[in-house]
This record gives structure tokens, C-alpha cells and sequence, in this order.
């Protein structure tokens, strides 16, 4: 049974979220809501109350959204076989088109619908409307380990945010949308890229100089060698921990990302576990944020 809603503890943590309520009004909320997140439906029908409460409660929450796992269900479907360098995607043209159509077509819809859904409405765009992100060729390089030679890494249509525009976001938050943004941009010469979703979130949370950067992801957050969370870190020991290894894979490009933001004027960036029901709440409205706050 649950409880009622005016419990003494209900009435406590209602009470306890006033300051916070105060610090956020008016403030620019990046969320980034990995594909690993998104889960059930019923998950992404949460998140989206979620968000649809902080614009409720005056906080301007600006959506960027993943959706690795639904993009390789849709390629398993396609029988196209992917494969991942350092985190990215190896994009060809008829890769590009499946991410495109993933990204910016049923993800992007589904995130939208479910924060208008809420009673708040959201409009959901790619990187590419409104010049949102200008995007160039990224390059990797790796140090072959016969040679010992530096090469280059070529990925494709993998791209990363040369400059972003957030006029177009200024116009929605203007008018109480919320902006729900698909991670793909466009080239000088229009070439539509691939961009890895955590990068795009930091580039948007830089260019508005959000108040907090907000990583939903699987994990409750970045964890030490005995798997326990770290409630808090400096740049300083997230880069100790990515030089001694404890740091890796998939975390890499999420604490690089809250780096570049808060090196950008974010005032903080947090990675945590958006599965855990209302964290994004917790987060921004208790003293005791479930996830790993990292701070300059
Ligand atoms: N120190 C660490 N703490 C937590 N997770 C870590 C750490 N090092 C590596 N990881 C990995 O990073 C993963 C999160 O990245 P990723 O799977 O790319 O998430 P998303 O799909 O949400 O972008 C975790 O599931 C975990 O396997
Ligand atoms: C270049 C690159 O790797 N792009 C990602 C974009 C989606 C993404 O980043 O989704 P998650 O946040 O759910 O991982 C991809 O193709 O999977």
C-alpha cells in the first residue's frame, strides 16, 4: 500500500525541498537520458513526469537524449553488424541513415510525447534543426602497439559539436517547452554526423552555461575499486582515477563530458543511475544527491 501523501516524513521532505526549489527557479537543467536508461516504458513514462515536474516547479530542463541499445536493436533487425571504437560507433552512410532515423525519429518522439504526456509540453529536435549543433569530423588516433607509431582512427560519419547555437533552445525554454534534443549534427558543407550523446549534452550545457549537467545512466554513479559510489569528486581525481584505470570504458566519455562542462561554467554535473525512480528529483531537491557530483 502506499503511503498517504501527508505523512509527517512526506510533509519533511516537501519542507526540506524549499531551499532547493529556490536556488533552481529559473535555472537551465541539462539532462542527458542515455539509451541504457530508458529501459520499459513505464521508465520513460517516469522520467518524463520527472521532467514535466521541474518545468512545473520553474526549473528549465533542456532534454538530450542517447539511444545506443535501441539503434543496435534496429541494426540486428537490419542484420548490419556495428562495431565500437574507444565508446563510438564506426559510421558508414547506411549506418549514418539507421542512426539518423533512430535517433531523430521513434527515441526522440517517445521522449517528448512521454514529458507532454506529463501535462508539460516538450518538442523534440535533432542537432541539425534550428543550427542547433554545428558538427565536424572527429578524429581518434591510437598508438599501434607494434609499431609503436601514433595512426589515425578513421569513424566514419562520427562527429563531434564544432559550435552550438542555442537560440532555437532559447526560443522553446521562452515559451515553457521543453526542448528534447537528438544527438545527430551538420557539417559546413552539410554532412549530417553521428555524435556520441554524452559529448552533445556537455557542448548544450556549455553553450547555455546550465546551472547543473544531469547524466542518466545505468550505474549509480562512478564507483571506486570496491564498487562503491563516490558521492563527490574534483577534475583533479577524475583524472587520477581515468590515468589509473579504475576509470574506464563507457565512464570515460561521461566524466570527460562533465569536465568539458564545468571547464565551460556549468556549476556542476552529476552522473547517476536513471532507473533508480524520481533520481533526477533527489538530485536537485535533497541534500543527499543519489548520484557522483563532480565540481571543479
Ligand atoms: N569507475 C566506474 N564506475 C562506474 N561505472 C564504470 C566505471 N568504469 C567503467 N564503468 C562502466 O561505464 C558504464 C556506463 O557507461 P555506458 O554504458 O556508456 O552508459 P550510457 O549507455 O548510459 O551512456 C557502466 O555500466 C560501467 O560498465
Ligand atoms: C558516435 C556514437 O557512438 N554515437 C552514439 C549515439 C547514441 C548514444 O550516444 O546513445 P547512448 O547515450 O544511449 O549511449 C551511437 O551511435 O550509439
Amino acid at each position: 500500500m502506499t503511503e498517504p501523501a501527508h505523512t509527517p516524513d512526506a510533509m519533511a521532505i516537501l519542507a526540506g525541498a524549499l531551499p532547493f526549489l529556490k536556488r533552481y527557479d529559473d535555472a537551465t537543467v541539462v539532462v542527458k537520458y542515455g539509451g541504457h536508461a530508458m529501459g520499459e516504458e513505464e521508465t520513460a513514462l517516469r522520467f518524463g513526469r520527472d521532467i514535466a515536474l521541474l518545468e512545473q516547479v520553474g526549473v528549465n530542463p533542456v532534454v538530450v537524449h542517447g539511444g545506443g541499445p535501441q539503434i543496435n536493436a534496429m541494426l540486428k533487425r537490419l542484420n548490419v553488424k556495428s562495431t565500437f571504437v574507444q565508446g563510438l560507433r564506426v559510421t558508414d552512410a547506411e549506418m549514418l541513415d539507421v542512426v539518423e532515423m533512430v535517433l531523430a525519429g521513434p527515441v526522440n518522439k517517445q521522449v517528448a510525447e512521454a514529458i507532454t504526456r506529463a501535462g508539460v509540453m516538450a518538442v523534440g529536435i535533432s542537432g541539425k534543426d534550428g543550427g542547433l549543433i554545428r558538427a565536424r569530423k572527429l578524429t581518434r588516433t591510437y598508438r599501434d602497439p607494434d609499431s609503436n607509431i601514433e595512426k589515425v582512427l578513421d569513424l566514419g560519419f562520427v562527429g563531434e559539436p564544432a559550435s552550438v547555437d542555442p537560440k532555437v533552445l532559447r526560443l522553446l525554454i521562452g515559451a515553457d517547452i521543453v526542448p528534447v534534443v537528438a544527438p545527430v549534427g551538420v557539417g559546413e558543407d552539410g554532412q549530417t554526423y553521428n555524435i556520441n550523446a554524452d559529448t552533445a549534452a556537455g557542448a548544450i550545457a556549455g553553450a547555455l552555461a546550465a546551472e547543473r549537467l544531469l547524466m542518466l545512466t545505468d550505474v549509480p554513479g562512478v564507483l571506486d575499486t570496491d564498487k562503491r559510489l563516490i558521492p563527490e569528486m574534483t577534475v583533479a581525481e577524475v583524472k587520477a582515477g581515468i590515468e589509473a584505470g579504475w576509470i574506464n570504458g563507457g565512464m570515460i566519455p561521461k566524466v570527460e563530458t562533465c569536465i568539458y562542462a564545468i571547464e565551460r561554467g556549468v556549476k556542476g554535473a552529476v552522473i547517476l543511475d536513471g532507473r533508480v525512480p524520481h533520481a533526477i528529483l533527489a538530485e536537485l531537491f535533497t541534500d543527499a544527491g543519489p548520484g557522483t557530483l563532480i565540481r571543479p
